[in-house]
């Protein structure tokens, strides 16, 4: 397997069925913060695709933009330009079919204990009684392995145990779609890891749709099954590639490296500079709306 294998996102080739309905459409989406002063465009005309079971990264340097698109997606931000859909609505707020994990420990309520922090999201949707939020809590906490928690309060914890918990109340939801906004960015390098190994294991065990923003190529690659890279500030899309046959047991090698080189040129490198030798991805395109994942070649 050589780094030709970060294959690109491009048209449909005549003989490919044309995918299904993605489960979320970014399209032509501009965002920007106003105040009385200025108006900052954190990202120009961004599109893309999420299909269902999807693992999609989005990547780029600080300020492009990641953190405003998921914000976007969750319906917190709305589009000065283009517009989103999850299953074919337009989002137009939030709403319990989205569901974020943040960097911050700080998102679960210091005063609920571990298992009323699950239960929490549950009965204030009205998704369950609380008898129903219970056992979806014990059932949440004992797959990311913090049963024998739930009765501490979130002080008591560990920051990758506070993830855990932030996981497991988010997946209690069972959303369309989890959103995860660098969520293991403030753990030290073996916790981090860790959590991108459960978060693996808990997607084969699932099988749910993530959306997740970083800014380190490596998480992207490990994470991801597809990788949107953006440039920097406004964010506007690089290229989007597939990458789920890198997991983190290769993470190491030397194809690991050398695709996540290439991604470090394809975000850093001037759109147009002359490339190194190994064959091109072709530059993402917009306008498709019908894109195609090609597959990858072993
Ligand atoms: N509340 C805000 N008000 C004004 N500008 C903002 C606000 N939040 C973000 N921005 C600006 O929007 C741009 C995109 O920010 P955003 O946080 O989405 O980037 P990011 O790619 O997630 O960065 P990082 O990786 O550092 O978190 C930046 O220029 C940032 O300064």
């Amino acid at each position: 397997m050589t780094v030709k294998n970060l294959q690109l996102v491009g048209q449909p080739g005549p003989d490919q069925p044309p995918l299904p309905e993605p489960l979320l459409r970014v399209d032509g989406v501009s965002l920007e913060y106003r105040s009385e002063k200025q108006v900052v465009r954190a990202t120009h005309r961004v599109s893309f695709d999420v299909h269902r079971g999807d693992r999609f990264v989005l990547l780029g340097p600080s300020g492009c933009g990641k953190s405003t698109l998921l914000k976007a997606a969750g319906g917190f931000v709305a589009p000065v330009e283009g517009g989103i859909r999850l299953n074919g609505a337009p989002v137009t707020g939030p709403g319990p079919d989205r569901i974020a994990v943040f960097q911050e420990f700080d998102q679960l309520p210091p005063w609920k204990t571990v298992r009323e922090n699950v239960m929490f999201p549950l009965l204030a949707s009205g998704r369950a009684n609380r008898r129903e939020a219970r056992e979806a809590a014990s059932h949440w906490l004992a797959r990311v392995g913090l049963e024998r928690f739930a009765d501490a309060y979130p002080h008591t914890l560990s920051g990758g145990m506070k993830q855990r918990v932030a996981i497991a109340r988010a997946l209690a939801m069972q959303p369309q779609i989890l959103l995860m906004d660098e969520p293991f960015a403030a753990l030290d390098a073996l916790t981090r890891r860790r959590m991108q190994e459960e978060l693996q294991s808990l997607w084969e065990e699932i099988g749910f749709t993530l959306l997740f923003v970083t800014h380190s190529i490596e998480e992207a690659l490990v994470v991801g099954n597809r990788i949107l890279l953006l440039s920097p500030h406004p964010g506007q899309v690089r290229a989007e590639i597939n990458s789920h046959q890198f997991d983190l047991g290769g993470a190491g090698s030397a194809e690991f490296q050398a695709a996540a080189q290439r991604i470090h040129r394809l975000l850093f490198e001037a759109p147009g500079a002359p490339q190194a030798a190994a064959p091109e991805p072709q530059r993402h395109q917009p306008a498709s709306r019908h894109a195609n994942l090609i597959r990858a070649r072993s």
